[in-house]
């Protein structure tokens, strides 16, 4: 197996998943995706295209390899007392739709009430990376999201938002275009008090 794969993909997730296929098994399974696509795996421009997708797979659901914990576990606590609100807008995101494999993108809205300190800011844009390079729904990936944030950094409030275009609606099915989907989820005193509800929402529209 090409070590660049074998480092971001570790033992399956559930105890109940099929063991790991080798490279070759996964290579095959392509080929045949590509004789189902109505296409020739043996022609030469596709001759190496189970090679590229089995490589390219490990960089779409690289979050089967990254541990959020491990992302979040350092923190700052020196930032001269300062406790409101720490926003992070915008952060962009591919994931691939769990029903059909096909990507749905879009950005994601973070903000922490801090409590036992900050986290760097970078990790929070990590963080959407480790849930969103996996096979997922949007509505999971808000909540894991926002339970990572509030396992890890003890905030005395957090609210997440995604806002995606699915691809399985716009190029398929009902091929509905320019079609957002929005979830969201607080927690803590964002879900206690509307005013920080409102302060997230304004933040999120004072673009
Ligand atoms: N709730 C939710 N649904 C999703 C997400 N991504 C894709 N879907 C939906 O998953 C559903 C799967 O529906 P099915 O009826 O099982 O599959 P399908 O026949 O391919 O459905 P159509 O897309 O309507 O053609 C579709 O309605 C998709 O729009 C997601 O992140 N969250
Ligand atoms: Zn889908």
């Amino acid at each position: 197996m090409d070590a660049s794969i074998k480092s971001v993909f570790p033992a399956p997730l559930s105890s109940t998943a099929l063991p790991r296929p080798t490279r070759e098994e996964a290579e095959a399974a392509v080929r045949t995706l590509i004789a189902w696509a109505g296409d020739d795996p043996n022609r030469e421009g596709l001759l190496e295209t189970p090679s590229r997708v089995a490589k390219a797979y490990g960089e779409l659901f690289a979050g089967y390899g990254q541990d959020a914990k491990e992302i979040l576990s350092k923190t700052f606590r020196e930032v001269g007392g300062y406790d409101d609100i720490v926003f992070v807008r915008d952060i962009p995101f591919y994931a691939h739709c769990e029903h059909h494999m096909v990507p749905f993108y879009g950005k994601a809205h973070i903000a922490y009430l801090p409590h036992d300190g900050v986290v760097g800011l970078s990790k929070l844009a990590r963080l959407v990376e480790v849930f969103a390079r996996r096979l997922q729904t949007q509505e999971t990936m808000t909540a894991q999201i926002i339970d990572a944030i509030n396992e890890n950094l003890n905030p005395r409030g957090a609210a997440v938002m995604l806002e995606a275009e699915h691809m399985c609606m716009t190029m398929r099915g009902v091929r509905a275009h320019d079609v957002k989907t929005i979830t969201h989820r607080f927690t803590g005193v964002f879900a206690e008090d509307r005013i920080e509800q409102d302060r997230f929402f304004v933040m999120i529209n004072r673009r």
